[in-house]
């Protein structure tokens, strides 16, 4: 079933602070992620599409009907919050089974279902624990199957990872992407992890200030991102503001910058984007991006070493695979991407 948002906006009563012409589609079997920095409205998003909250203005549409007046539980949506939200008193068969009984199924198919579902998720063994007897990660687990068991037309999920470690939280998204795409369901994922944004979602909505800033495939947000706000708030970003001196070239604080052509007209006002991990170690050729400076707070991180260079007032952040942080980097032109100055709404 596929998820359609039609220029909806909502105002919390009393306060003047909601969304507003939020337009988004999710096509069943894909995986919406939307990011944004706190309070800038995700979980209203996903609550106006659980029908939790009734839009001022504009529709929501569930396959292709409209649905913006449908009670939540006609609406036959999983949900999964960050608090699990479990029932304490139960086990976890009848957890996931409690959908099913409020949709009036007999006791042996809820409990084969339940069953079915709690093995779907890899906690057929744990049946008959309640949640206190669970780890938070098998909480949640819990959670995701009673949010399946019923077999929803779509799945919104706000923070359901937060409470994992690492190695739990990627094992989980490769579940929730495999169930939900083998099964065909829509799924908004709301989430403060960007790197789980950009590596599970099938496209990325950027919020910023209760509207949607950018609507993209990860990739698309990452390298070309919309405005500054959207650039900053994806993943680690340099961002110099800079005026147009050719159709490659932007002068900015740190000298004259050579970038990809960049459509934008001489004298304009734009900002400079180089993503950390673009900058190179040592001089480029013909000096051309070569920025030289002091080393500052270098930290190994692994796979990549992260380290600041101090440039006169200018502080570049910088990833690279090298052993040893450089006192000189240069960018390659093609990594030197110049966007909008400003944007009209700047963050949440
Ligand atoms: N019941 C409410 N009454 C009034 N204002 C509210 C209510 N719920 C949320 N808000 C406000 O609406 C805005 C959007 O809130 P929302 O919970 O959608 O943000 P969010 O992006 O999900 O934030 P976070 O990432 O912190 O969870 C915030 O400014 C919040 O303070």
């Amino acid at each position: 079933m596929s998820v359609t948002l039609q220029d909806v906006c909502f105002r919390y009563a009393g306060s003047g602070v909601g969304v507003s012409a939020i337009s988004l589609a999710i096509a069943p079997g894909e995986l919406l992620a939307l990011i944004g920095p706190s309070g800038c409205g995700k979980t209203t998003v996903l609550k106006l599409i659980a029908g939790f909250l009734v839009p001022d203005r504009g529709r929501v549409l569930l396959a292709g009907q409209d649905a913006t007046h449908l009670p939540t539980r006609a609406r036959d949506l999983g949900i999964v919050f960050q608090s699990y939200a479990l029932f304490p008193h139960m086990s976890a068969l009848d957890n996931v089974a409690y959908p099913l009984k409020v949709r009036g199924l007999a006791a042996a198919l809820r409990r084969r279902r339940a069953l079915e579902a709690l093995d779907m998720v890899g906690l057929a063994g744990e049946a008959s624990r309640r949640p206190a007897a669970l780890s938070g990660g098998q909480q949640q687990r819990v959670a995701l199957a009673r949010a399946l068991v019923f077999r929803p037309k779509a799945l919104l999920l706000d923070e359901p990872l937060s409470a994992l470690d690492a190695a739990r939280r990627c094992e989980m998204r490769d579940e929730i992407r495999r169930l939900q795409r083998a099964h065909g369901i829509a799924a908004l994922h709301i989430t403060h992890d960007q790197e789980e944004a950009l590596s599970m979602a099938d496209r990325v909505a950027v919020m910023g200030r209760g509207r949607i800033l950018q609507l993209g495939t990860p990739t698309e947000v990452y390298r070309h991102p919309a405005n500054r706000t959207v650039a900053a708030f994806v993943g680690g970003a340099n961002l110099w503001d800079g005026r147009v001196a050719g159709p490659a070239a932007v002068d900015t604080a740190l000298g004259r910058v050579v970038t990809r052509p960049h459509g934008f007209a001489a004298g304009a006002a734009v900002a400079v984007l180089v993503r950390p991990e673009r900058f190179r170690a040592g001089e480029g050729p013909d000096g051309i991006n070569t920025f030289r400076g002091t080393v500052e707070r270098d930290r190994f991180l692994g796979s990549v070493r992260r380290f600041d260079l101090k440039v006169g007032s200018t502080t570049l952040s910088v990833e690279t695979a090298d052993d040893t942080p450089a006192s000189s980097v240069h960018v390659p032109p093609d990594a030197v991407q110049v966007i909008v100055a400003e944007s009209d709404c700047n963050g949440g």
